[in-house]
């Protein structure tokens, strides 16, 4: 549970019970299921929002994943919001209706539900970034993609950014991994575009994260420029700046790498309030959930619309 005051976050049951109300008041368009377990046996739930969510529709999907960084909460409120947004509003804002009609959008709220636990089950936090195999494994240097090719990521157990002892040894990636290929339809990825959100610094950010170099096999001119010209049209909407991921510093094994590398997906790492801090400024207080995810209601519509491009 989360000290007492900041009980506007979400922990894991808490994230389960809002997944399973959501179910329950918008079953129609709502349907929750599991990517698959975490290390110490958590189902990891994803929720699919979209007109008649029990069939799967050739409608193009967008994906929402936050906290795979276990001490990142805001991001799970992050996720909660778009879950909100899209159920609640459904009935009454046609433009909501519109998008949830048109497009099958899956959100995971907690990918690393182990650390996030691990993080505020005492009710001291614990500044936990990894998940909680052994010494833990930074998920995001665990990707199946320039897997430590580049000194974006350790070999060290103990350090933050440890990458695992193989791509995709944690069940954490490897599951949400494997949630993905499953979304490979007659041979097409269905999945258009994805934004996993991490704190802090208020940052959009697009592959490739492994080099500095902004085309690189798999990477033309032409589709650079459309996630600069996607990035800087999200970041114009939230105030975040926008940049290539190693601007900011080189990761090799990262969740977006992965995402456009093997599958072509437009995949962004949003870093979100505050700006600057330092261990704190992994706990905003709860007062300012509200107003940090509500920041990225325009940005999250760009990415949704971009999906059907
Ligand atoms: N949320 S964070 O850990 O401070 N920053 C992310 C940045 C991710 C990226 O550059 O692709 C990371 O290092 O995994
Ligand atoms: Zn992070």
């Amino acid at each position: 549970a989360f000290p007492p005051d900041d009980q506007g976050y979400h922990d894991f049951d808490e994230v389960n019970q809002v997944l399973d109300q959501t179910v329950a008041d918008h079953g129609d368009i709502a349907a929750k299921s599991s990517v698959g377990k975490s290390f110490e046996g958590r189902d990891i739930p994803v929720l699919k929002i979209s007109g008649n969510a029990g069939q799967d529709e050739a409608e193009p999907e967008v994906l929402f994943s936050c906290n795979q960084h276990a001490r990142e909460h805001l991001t799970t409120e992050m996720c909660l919001r778009i879950i909100n947004r899209f159920t609640d509003g459904y009935a009454s804002d046609p433009a909501i209706k519109e998008i949830v009609d048109s497009r099958e959008i899956w959100i995971v709220p907690v990918s690393n539900p182990d650390g996030s636990t691990y993080d505020v089950e005492s009710g001291e936090y614990q500044g936990w970034r990894k998940n909680r195999q052994d010494t833990g494994t930074d998920t995001n240097r665990n990707w199946d993609y320039q897997w430590g090719c580049c000194g974006g990521s350790s070999d060290d157990p103990n350090d933050e950014t440890y990458r695992g002892s193989a791509p995709f040894s944690s069940p954490e990636a490897g599951e949400l991994a494997r949630f993905v290929d499953s979304r490979v339809v007659d041979g097409v990825q269905q999945i258009k575009a994805h934004i996993d959100f991490h704190t802090f610094s208020e940052l959009v950010l697009w592959p490739y994260g492994y080099t500095d170099a902004d085309t690189a096999e798999g990477m033309t001119q032409e589709e650079y420029d459309r996630f600069v010209r996607v990035g800087t049209e999200m970041a114009q909407t939230n105030g975040y700046t926008p940049e290539q991921s190693s601007d900011l510093y080189v990761t090799d094994g990262s969740v977006n790498d992965w995402m456009w590398g093997k599958h072509k997906i437009l995949s962004f790492t949003f870093e979100m309030y505050p700006s600057s801090g330092g261990i704190d400024g992994f706990y905003p207080p709860d007062e300012v959930i509200e107003r940090e995810t509500q920041r990225n209601d325009a940005a999250v519509d760009i990415l949704l619309r971009e999906a059907g491009a």
